[in-house]
């Protein structure tokens, strides 16, 4: 854990403090960092992750500022500014959803991508929390009410016990009971009971109906398709105004998709930041990568044979599947009829493409049939072959060196697999590309007929 003071506030975090991107966690109502502990792992392969607890929750203490979704965003920027001197992914579980979409509103610069598990939106919570749980939670703000209720708390009489499991979770959830007597512990944390009623005013008067269309960074939104704490309606708005935004629906899961469906909803989060953890892949390896700029390499993407066409948030993706690779002059990229796992994308520098040919003395030599400058791809027929496709030329380092972008091409498959519609895309953008060799080689055919029939 680290403490940091910001404008007097003390929040405290749980980290990993690594030299990398960094990922700012955003907790809901009545919660703390312990929200974010089944994405920690695969999160922290890629980021320096930040699971703050905030103001009045957890261990930070209550703010002796007035509650709003705002004040928490305005804080939440300071607090990147402080520990980032580039835009960071933030993630935002229900009421943290909605300070992360208002902190995009407020500072888009600060905010490279949004990943958003059932956040608020409307600020109206399901009539479940509504008729039950809010004027629980409102008696709470007096001191008085706060000694009744827990001293009810400790008896048959508390319904807040048994009401608790269906709101939160989906009745097929798969959740431990370790983790709900942690959430449900959270939730019921003695001496938080102001803050919590500050915050379900909070949460309606920050309604961002009307305004999800100006969020500027690329956002992915997964909903639990039980979710009996901020409703399906809230979806809807996401659905109708923001058609930018990533939707994802997940079956048999509620409020808390992470713990109850984790494997499906780590796979959605790995797809869209390029996590290298799809578990469609075998053994389903977290690796370690180098720390590409995925903002960069995306940027990069869209002035490249792949990336045409594709939305940033597509370009995030394959970004993050994207590693680099420094060649000397005449280094070799890959050999001709040797297995081909990887599609390239040349980035700087040149890739010349050999095929071996025997002369008329039956001697083999290479002959140059192409060079690829930046931005071009190469290796995608043994790729398109599918598994066991051999490579039909050997590639080699030009004369100034290359750099390369790689994409192992089963996380590409695994990609195509996830996301159908960006999978056909960058198989448009691959075929495309065929396309475009075959008509120059016939046109050099052609020049070569029309040249050769002068000399005759
Ligand atoms: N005639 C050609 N023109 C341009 N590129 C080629 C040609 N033949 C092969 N290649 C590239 O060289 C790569 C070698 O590996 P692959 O066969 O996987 O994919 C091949 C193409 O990307």
């Amino acid at each position: 854990m680290s403490t940091y003071v910001i404008d007097g506030q003390e929040l405290h975090i749980r980290d990993n403090r690594r030299n990398a991107p960094v990922a700012l966690l955003i907790h809901g109502w009545s919660s703390s960092w312990f929200t974010w502990t089944p994405l920690l792992q695969a999160l922290g392969t890629r980021y320096s992750y930040m699971a703050v607890d905030l103001p009045g929750y957890g261990r930070s203490p209550a703010p002796k500022h007035p509650i709003t979704i705002e004040w928490y965003a305005d804080l939440m920027a300071k607090l990147i500014e402080e520990a980032s001197d580039r835009p960071v992914v933030v993630l935002g579980h229900s009421m943290g959803g909605q300070i992360a979409m208002t902190l995009a509103l407020r500072h888009p610069m600060l905010v490279e991508r949004l990943i958003l598990l059932n956040p608020v939106v409307s600020g109206r919570l399901s009539t479940f929390i509504n008729l039950f749980v809010a004027p629980h939670i409102l008696l709470e703000r007096t001191r008085l009410g706060g000694k009744i209720l827990s001293y009810l708390e400790n008896t048959p009489l508390s319904y807040i016990n048994q009401l608790m499991k269906p709101i939160l979770f989906a009745e097929r959830a798969a959740i431990s009971q370790q983790d709900y007597d942690r959430i449900r512990a959270d939730a019921r944390r003695p001496g938080q009971g102001a803050v919590r009623a500050a915050c379900y005013e909070a949460m309606k008067m920050g309604d961002l109906r009307g305004k999800l269309k100006q969020i500027q960074p690329p956002a992915q939104v997964i909903w639990g398709a039980e979710d009996n704490t901020v409703p399906l309606r809230d979806a809807g708005a996401v659905a109708d105004e923001w058609t930018e935004a990533d939707l994802r629906l997940i079956p048999n899961a509620g409020h808390w998709p992470h713990f109850e469906q984790y494997e499906t909803t780590m796979r959605y989060i790995a797809s869209f930041l390029g996590l290298p953890i799809l578990p469609s892949l075998p053994n389903a390896q977290v690796q370690q990568q180098r720390d590409l700029d995925v903002g960069e390499i995306a940027q990069f993407l869209s002035n490249t044979e792949l990336g045409q066409d594709l939305s940033e948030a597509q370009r995030m993706r394959v970004a993050g599947l994207c590693h680099q690779h420094h060649f000397a002059p005449q280094d070799i990229l890959a050999l001709e009829d040797s297995s081909g796992d990887e599609l390239f994308i040349v980035q700087d520098g040149q890739v010349d493409v050999l095929v071996r040919i025997s002369n008329e003395l039956g001697i083999e030599e290479s002959r140059r049939v192409n060079v690829l400058m930046a931005g071009q791809i190469a290796g995608e027929m043994a790729l398109i072959q599918g598994k066991g496709g051999r490579r039909t030329a050997d590639l080699r380092a030009g004369k100034s060196g290359a750099t390369v972008l790689s994409i192992d091409s089963r996380y590409l498959f695994a990609l195509f697999e996830d996301d159908a519609s960006l999978g056909l895309k960058l198989m448009q953008n691959l075929a495309r590309s065929l396309v475009q060799r075959l008509r120059v080689q016939n046109w050099q055919l052609q020049l070569a007929e029309q040249r050769a029939e002068v000399h005759r």
